[in-house]
């Protein structure tokens, strides 16, 4: 039996007699890291005793989709989770500081950014929808979560169904506050054409990292080829359909996107638009010779932003003591064992 996917969960469920009552509050329990059959009424008032039965097999296939295999603590009150799943591939998950968990969407990733260790060995794997909500689950035996970023491991883009249907269980029976799930994109139509079509809008965050569609190819060779100005009218459009802004997001690389042309593009793609951008300086990596811009330099980025009537945030990664960069800890643990 491997239940990575939610609706193989339901439909275990129901093949042991369980009404859409007995679903709902066993996955309520779940996604809250209490034991299934946990709830007001005292389970044998509640359940039919095939259901009952089934509970203590469903709780360890479950608590086998993704177990912890090392957690690291960063100094800045988040923690890297090198996660393992049933087939002992690995992703990272981040707890971070202010009750947020950051979780992948799939092992490896196909977009092939050239400043991110993810994209490095293209896409293993697809992660089943039970396999993502089985992260917050994790991060919720540790510590309250109130908000939940798909911006760790993979393109959620290209794993849409199973990233759909994680946010729409996280926004209801996990209860989580629609506008707190962030789902981290380079872009794609698919993203535009469904999302707002959910049950559950979740907010989005954008990757831009440039103004200029052509760097933007060699930056994200595989990412689908929209213009940044036509992905910033998608984003608008979405933003006012939700009411939530878009967070840009920029990797800031020394002398490839920190200049002031750049800065210029942004001032006329975002002003007057319902966004914020953030600006992440680039975490090293092994391989490519990017450098992060200084400190100062991004910090006066920010401020010519600010003053041009753009709200702009300088984000270190969480953990940046810890091998911060997205996919470091799965890379490490690979080179060590072999
Ligand atoms: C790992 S991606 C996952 C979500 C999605 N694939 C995306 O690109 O938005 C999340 C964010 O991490 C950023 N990132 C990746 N590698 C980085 C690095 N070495 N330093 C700083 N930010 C990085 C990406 O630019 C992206 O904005
Ligand atoms: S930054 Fe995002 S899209 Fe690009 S390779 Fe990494 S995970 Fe994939």
């Amino acid at each position: 039996m491997s239940l990575l996917r939610l609706e193989l969960v339901r439909q275990h469920l129901r093949d042991h007699g369980a009404l859409p009552c007995h679903e709902e509050r066993i996955l309520r329990a779940w996604t809250r890291a209490l034991p299934l059959d946990s709830g007001p009424v005292p389970p044998e008032d509640f359940f039919p005793a095939r259901v009952r039965a089934a509970l203590p097999g469903l709780a360890a296939e479950l608590a086998g989709l993704a177990r912890v295999r090392s957690e690291h603590m960063g100094a800045d009150g988040s923690a890297r989770l090198l996660v393992e799943l049933g087939d002992g591939q690995t992703v990272e998950s981040v707890l971070l500081p202010r009750d947020g968990v950051c979780v992948s969407t799939q092992v490896g990733c196909a977009v092939g950014c050239t400043f991110c260790m993810t994209g490095r060995d293209g896409l293993l794997r697809q992660l089943g929808s039970a396999e993502i909500v089985a992260q917050v689950v994790l991060a919720r035996a540790r510590r309250p979560v109130k908000k939940v970023a798909f911006m760790g491991m993979g393109e959620p883009a290209h794993n849409l169904d199973n990233v759909l249907d994680a946010i729409e269980l996280l926004g209801t029976a996990a209860n989580i506050a629609h506008k707190n799930l962030v789902f981290s994109t380079v872009g794609d139509r698919r993203v535009f054409e469904r999302l707002p079509l959910g049950l559950v809008r979740p907010a989005l965050a954008l990757s831009l990292h440039s103004t200029r569609a052509e760097l933007r190819a060699q930056l994200l060779p595989k990412a689908q080829r929209i213009d940044p100005a036509e992905l910033v009218e998608l984003g608008e459009q979405y933003a006012r359909a939700t009411g939530y802004p878009i967070q840009y997001q920029w990797t800031l690389l020394a002398g490839i996107n920190d200049n002031d042309a750049e800065l210029d593009g942004i001032v006329r793609l975002l002003k007057g638009k319902y966004a914020v951008m953030n600006f992440i300086p680039y975490n090293e990596v092994e391989g490519p010779a990017f450098r992060r811009p200084s400190w100062e330099r991004a910090a006066a980025m920010s401020l010519h932003l600010y003053r041009h009537g753009i709200l702009a945030k300088l984000r270190q990664s969480a953990g940046q003591d810890i091998d911060g960069g997205c996919g470091q800890l799965r890379a490490r643990s690979i080179a060590q064992a072999a």
